[in-house]
């Protein structure tokens, strides 16, 4: 009896060796095959075959020896890099919530490391299992080298668009209620119910500027858009986010000296109410309140809600899982029905708007429902879906910049305190009120420090700028193949240790040079934002028909002819010092302190981001008014750097392998959602500032 025991749990052991065996045997064959598949044979044969056929989808292809495929890191076996494409999904956190960094964490981890590795660029697969449960065939390219950065984000739209199937999931209602939605739309009655459809810009998944593609329409909006982001109309916002600050400022104050203040929360009020009063004519009065804001809250869930869609593990075959569900639908459609019925009902309740106002709120009126002519060119439901955007991409990033700031000053009191010396060598110190928009040229170190805290935390790291190929392109010696989708990934260009030495250190006074030339931090990026959205002639002529042209934003947009000089991409910049050639008791050469071809916040091209002149101006009103009446201390040892006040902000980061993500390193720890954030908020220990000091 004992004899046959043994003998069957030896057979049944057997068995399970053999099936194991042959797997791990299938598995280094699948990955031999595809290694050679990948890099050398299918390479060479697809290339010989385009250049044999002349295939007119290739826009240049240099000869084999020039360029080559993106290198794919080793991924998990069937599932490949499924899981952090989908940004690791929060489930993981289940498995590190004993302290453990979080999915995102890892993500922007993980994103680093083989950007260092791989120079820059690589692929990412779902894998066999990925596949065929993610029913996405896609391959995602990860681009952090800046040459090929510039060179991608300066393609035409015919090369590479907006990735439908990322920006799509802003847009895109869940499937879960799709009916819901349909019927809404069939009976094309948008106000009978409030909670029809679920999508996270807008109940009918209409587009925005921001998702949109480069149509004709689009170009008419952004150019439409820009000019609420004139100098004339910045001066006047500067005004409104001084006052805001101020207000701020006389809060805090007033809890007196040992407060514990989170600034995350305090900077978000702050530019709800800056982006609500100077573009769109309506006080959330976030700073005054004290209470829950129901805007900030709304804003807030849905992007955390964006994000939990983007991630979606099962995608199309059962997204009930990971949608947050009902509840996540229901906080989308109160944003919706909130800017409906509350905030584009007080815009247009105010009428036509005059000649001379051009600010978002009557540019998009005017849209709208122009004066004169016959249909509108933007419909209701457009409308909407273009506020939801607008508030959601200007209050997030601009908040959290500012809360990012604050911390590193927290950490850095030698920083704050040179900041502060600038504001009483030009008068500002004693008399906050006497800083204006133009006098922003006067503080150099502010501008240093708002550019280091924009490199350090780029508010939209990765992914933020997302691209689908629709021809293969030759960047920079890589092949990237039609199809594809290309992550610009910007948190790793900006802590390349190749392209900035000390990458993860904070250190103002790297930007000393570029800041004294006189150029702001924008500059880089607003010629080819102002110039990218010249519009097709049609579109001009309605444009010129609808809003009122003032004689400096007129220069800034372009017609198409003179399109080509601006827009034309930054020259290549110069390739970073190379590592001697010979002796090995040579030492390395330095990275160099400052890179700003490395710098891109705002990303760059046609879609770069529309905002930046104002979200730029706005953090450092914030920093200056702020700075006059209050000092800003780490709260506690694990906060803000944990008090270093050293040269670097806190100790991590010396190499990519070592502690990055709010691990003692950092001022706090990263979240990633749809914004880079301070996981868990910025609390500060905030004083009052003493006048004679
Ligand atoms: C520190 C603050 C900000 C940062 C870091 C930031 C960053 C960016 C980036 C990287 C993009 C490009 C995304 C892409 O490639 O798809 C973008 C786009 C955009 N941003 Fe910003 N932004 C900021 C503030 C603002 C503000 C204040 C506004 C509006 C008032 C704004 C409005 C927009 C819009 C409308 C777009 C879409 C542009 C298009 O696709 O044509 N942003 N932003």
């Amino acid at each position: 009896m004992l004899d046959m025991w043994v003998c069957l749990s030896t057979c049944i052991i057997g068995a399970l060796l053999v099936l194991v065996l042959s797997g791990v045997v299938c598995h280094m064959r699948i990955r031999t095959s595809c290694l050679s598949n990948d890099i050398g044979f299918h390479n060479r044969v697809t290339q010989l075959r385009r250049e044999a056929e002349n295939d007119e989808r290739s826009v240049y292809l240099p000869p084999v020896s020039q360029t080559e495929k993106c290198k794919t890191p080793p991924g998990v076996p069937l599932l490949g890099h499924s899981l952090t494409l989908r940004a690791w999904p929060s489930w993981t956190w289940w498995w590190f919530r004993s302290g453990g960094p979080r999915g995102d964490q890892l993500l922007l981890r993980a994103l680093l490391r083989w950007s260092e590795q791989y120079d820059g660029a690589f692929q990412l697969r779902n894998g066999w299992l990925g596949r065929l449960l993610l029913g996405d065939p896609r391959v995602v390219v990860v681009l952090s080298d800046p040459p090929a950065v510039h060179a991608l984000l300066a393609l035409g739209e015919d090369a590479a668009v907006k990735s439908g199937r990322y920006y799509g999931s802003l847009d895109q209602a869940s499937t879960a209620s799709y009916s819901t939605r349909h019927d809404s739309a069939r009976l094309g009655n948008r106000n009978s119910d409030p909670c029809a459809g679920n999508a996270v810009l807008h109940p009918n998944a209409v587009p925005s500027s921001a998702t949109a593609t480069s149509s004709a329409q689009w170009r008419l909006l952004r150019r439409s858009l820009l000019h609420a982001f004139s100098d004339s109309e910045l001066q006047l916002d500067f005004e409104i986010a001084k006052a805001k600050a101020l207000s701020l400022a006389n809060f805090v104050v007033g809890l007196g000296p040992g407060a514990v203040v989170d600034v995350n929360d305090a900077a978000l009020r702050l530019s709800l109410d800056v982006m609500g009063l100077s573009k769109l004519g309506y006080d959330f009065q976030a700073v005054e309140s004290q209470g829950e804001v129901l805007m900030l809250r709304l804003l807030g869930e849905v992007a955390a809600e964006w994000a939990v869609r983007r991630r979606r593990l099962l995608g199309r075959w059962a997204p009930w899982i990971s949608d947050g569900a009902a509840e996540g639908q229901t906080r989308c459609r109160i944003l919706h029905h909130f800017i409906e019925q509350e905030l584009w009902a007080d815009i247009e309740a105010r009428g036509p708007p005059p000649p001379e106002d051009v600010t978002l709120a009557a540019q998009l009126a005017r849209l709208s429902s122009p004066p004169a002519r016959g249909a509108p060119v933007l419909s209701a439901d457009r409308t909407v879906s273009e506020l939801a955007a607008q508030l959601l991409l200007a209050h997030g990033p601009t908040g959290h910049s500012i809360a990012w700031a604050l911390g590193c000053l927290a950490a850095r009191r030698g920083v704050q305190e040179k900041l502060v010396a600038e504001l009483k060598k030009e008068g500002i110190f004693n008399d906050p009120l006497r800083l204006t928009y133009d006098m922003l040229s006067k503080l150099p170190y502010l501008d240093c420090v708002v550019r280091e805290v924009l490199r350090l935390y780029p508010t939209m790291p990765c992914p933020a700028t997302v691209r689908t190929l629709k021809k293969d392109v030759a960047l920079h010696g890589r092949t990237l193949t039609a199809a594809s989708d290309v992550w610009v990934d910007v948190f790793s260009m900006h802590r390349s240790p190749k392209w900035w030495r000390d990458p993860h250190h904070f250190k103002p006074e790297r930007w000393t040079a570029v800041a004294s030339a006189p150029t702001s931090v924008t500059d880089t990026t607003a010629a080819a934002a102002a110039a990218a959205d010249t519009g097709v002639s049609t579109s001009r002529q309605l444009y010129d028909g609808l809003c009122t042209v003032e004689p400096d934003v007129d220069n800034e947009i372009q017609d198409p002819g003179e399109e080509s000089a601006a827009a034309k991409p930054p020259p290549p910049p110069p390739p970073p010092p190379l590592q001697a050639e010979s002796p090995a008791e040579s030492p390395p050469p330095l990275a160099p302190l400052c890179s700003p071809e490395a710098f891109m916040p705002f990303s760059f091209g046609s879609r770069s981001c529309l905002g930046q002149k104002l979200a730029v101006a706005q953090i450092k009103a914030a920093l200056a008014m702020l700075l006059c009446f209050l000092v800003f201390e780490p709260s506690g040892p694990g906060s803000a750097g944990g008090g270093s006040a050293g040269d670097a902000v806190g100790s991590a980061g010396e190499s990519v392998s070592g502690s990055h993500g709010g691990e003692g390193g950092e001022v706090a720890p990263w979240g990633l959602g749809l914004f880079l954030r301070p996981e868990g908020g910025m609390q500060l220990l905030v004083a009052p500032r003493k006048k004679n000091s």
